[in-house]
């Protein structure tokens, strides 16, 4: 029996092009003020100190260490302090009204039905916690941070790996065999799965076949999902 949905957002809950085409340019655009701008926050200066080390470049060279993260972003990388800076950039952008966060309707629908039925409900994204819940808290279908219970991210560890999982297992306290993740992307639902969970593969480009050749539960949309099914 599934008693906790754990999604994905990107591809999942949400457009990839909002992403890609809103989010990210958005964050690109207003980045390098940003980081001049808030060089001495500490909250900012943690994950300066981060990209200096990830990205090999030298702290005390401002200019470098935006080009880093601009080459991350235009890369895609899920690198936490990245991740981490992106949120706090676009918290003006939802604030302000520049855009609200795209949330497939089929998805906005069996979540709220999935929350009222008593299925607790938590995010796994590569986007930051606070992005999380400026996403949902700003989305085109207005509010929907009450009706999920917990948010996890990179901090917790990468998308891909097995211990991730587990770790977020733990954390909810719920057995993993009662677990359902739901994710556009395969290797992610493979690390899930090694961990004991349940997974569903959202294959939302319609126009092509169902690729079902995979231990996980495949399904165009949240209303193609069954709860009962297991692997
Ligand atoms: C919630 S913030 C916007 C999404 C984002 O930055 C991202 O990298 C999406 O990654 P996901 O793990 O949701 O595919
Ligand atoms: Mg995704």
């Amino acid at each position: 029996m599934i008693r906790v949905i754990l999604t994905d957002i990107e591809g999942t809950t949400s457009d990839i092009h909002f992403v890609h085409n809103v989010l990210f340019p958005y964050a690109a655009k207003k980045l390098p003020y940003f980081v001049r701008a808030h060089t001495s926050d500490s909250a900012v200066a943690v994950c300066l100190d981060q990209v200096a080390e990830l990205g090999h470049v030298s702290r005390d060279d401002i200019e470098a260490l935006i080009a880093t993260l601009l080459n991350w972003i235009a890369e895609d990388k899920k690198i936490t302090p990245l991740k981490t800076l992106q949120g706090m950039i676009w918290k003006t952008g939802y604030e302000t009204g520049a855009f609200k966060a795209h949330v497939y309707p089929d998805a906005t629908r069996l979540l709220q039905q999935w929350h009222q039925h008593g299925l607790a409900l938590y995010v796994y994204s590569s986007g930051s916690i606070a992005a999380q819940k400026l996403f949902f808290g700003y989305s085109e279908a207005g509010d929907l941070t009450p009706i999920f219970s917990g948010y996890f991210d990179t901090t917790t560890g990468p998308k891909r790996e097995q211990q991730s999982y587990s770790a977020i297992q733990q954390a909810i306290g719920i057995p993993a065999s009662e677990i359902l993740f739901l994710s556009d992307i395969v290797e992610e639902l493979d690390a899930a799965s090694a961990a004991g969970m349940q997974t569903a593969w959202l294959q939302r480009d319609g126009s092509q076949a169902l690729i079902e050749k995979t231990p996980h539960q495949c399904v165009r949309d949240f209303s193609e999902l069954s709860l009962n099914k297991t692997r």
